[in-house]
């Protein structure tokens, strides 16, 4: 694991009676994508606000790269990275003056701000558009241009608001693929309603509901979370279906079409061997067998205590 960029510790936010978040601790390391999902009104939008020193907590501490972001903020900020929903773009400037702009409001030293705008431009493949009006952009290279605002000043942290909110198809693929440049050298946070979009660039998951963090893991303990409960067997010479429910444990077994049954089971790590096995001291002729995992919904519904049981 590498070096924490960021560190949550006991976070709570209420905005009035009603706490929004609360004992919120988490660390980020120095690169790759980390997801926050949660559902809506879940508390995404309180914690990333916080920890980009745009709302005051009500109780805890947020340390970027080691500064205790409330007392110290100037300092702490020179290391975050923003891109809101709504991207803060000027329209009458050209994208060369908004960059030079965003780099002046990140306090960067003058004579440091020519190479930053130009590796902000280059990262982001928008130098041939330097002098172009951002008004005359299209929206995925508006959204280029909020990122390129966002890592002008080489932040160590990138926060990044469902950015690929509102483009076509194609934009998402380029979009994604820039944040995964990104996430090489930088640690990037990323906020998103849309699941594909997690397995698709994130390495790591946290995930906020009612306002409490109900999981934090990687992408793969997120796929994994919950355990399959099922497989769906194909057989090009069958027995009896009360054989097949014979062989071990089994919830039960429900005949799909010729030769094809779904086997319902309760934790039994070498179940499926169990079936191959007696599949081939039988001769049943194995044609296929595939174990049914949740889907990202099923786990993001379990996660959001919307279902309790799949079944
Ligand atoms: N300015 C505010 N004043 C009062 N309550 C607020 C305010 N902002 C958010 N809340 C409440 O705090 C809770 C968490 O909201 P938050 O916006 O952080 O959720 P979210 O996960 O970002 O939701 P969404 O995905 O809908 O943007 C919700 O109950 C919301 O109604």
């Amino acid at each position: 694991m590498g070096n924490s960029i960021v560190k949550v510790c006991n976070l709570s936010h209420r905005y009035s009676v009603q706490w929004a978040i609360r004992n919120i601790n988490f660390e980020i390391t120095e690169n790759g994508v980390v997801g926050l999902l949660g559902s809506n009104g879940a508390g995404k939008s309180t914690t990333m606000n916080i920890i980009c020193g745009v709302l005051n907590q009500t109780e805890g501490d947020v340390f970027i790269n080691g500064i205790n972001l409330r007392e110290n903020p100037v300092e702490a900020k020179k290391y975050i990275g923003f891109l809101p929903q709504q991207p803060p773009l000027y329209m009458d400037l050209t994208v060369e003056e908004y960059l030079r702009h965003s780099a002046f409001l990140r306090l960067m030293p003058a004579e440091e701000v020519d190479v930053a705008v130009n590796q902000a431009l280059e990262r982001c493949s928008i130098v041939h558009f330097r002098e172009r009006l951002i008004k005359n952009l299209s929206g995925g290279y508006q959204q280029r241009v909020g990122i390129a605002q966002a890592i002008v000043h080489n932040p160590k942290f990138v926060v990044l608001d469902e950015p690929t909110n509102g483009l076509d198809p194609n934009q998402i693929v380029d979009i994604r693929n820039l944040i995964r440049e990104i996430a090489v050298d930088h640690a990037v946070l990323l906020s998103t309603h849309i699941l594909s979009e997690v397995q698709a660039i994130c390495d790591e998951i946290k995930m906020i509901e009612n306002g409490k963090l109900v999981f934090s893991g990687s992408m793969e303990e997120f796929d994994n979370y919950v355990a399959p409960e099922s497989f769906v067997i194909e057989l090009g010479n069958a027995p009896n279906k009360s054989v097949l429910l014979s062989l071990c444990e089994n919830e039960g077994v429900e005949l799909l079409g010729e030769g094809r049954f779904r086997i319902y089971f309760k934790e039994d790590p070498g179940i499926t061997e169990k079936y191959i096995e007696a599949s081939v001291f039988n001769a049943w002729d194995l044609k296929d067998l595939i174990v049914e995992r949740c889907s990202l919904d099923e786990i993001f519904a379990q996660l959001s205590g919307k279902t309790k049981n799949r079944k």
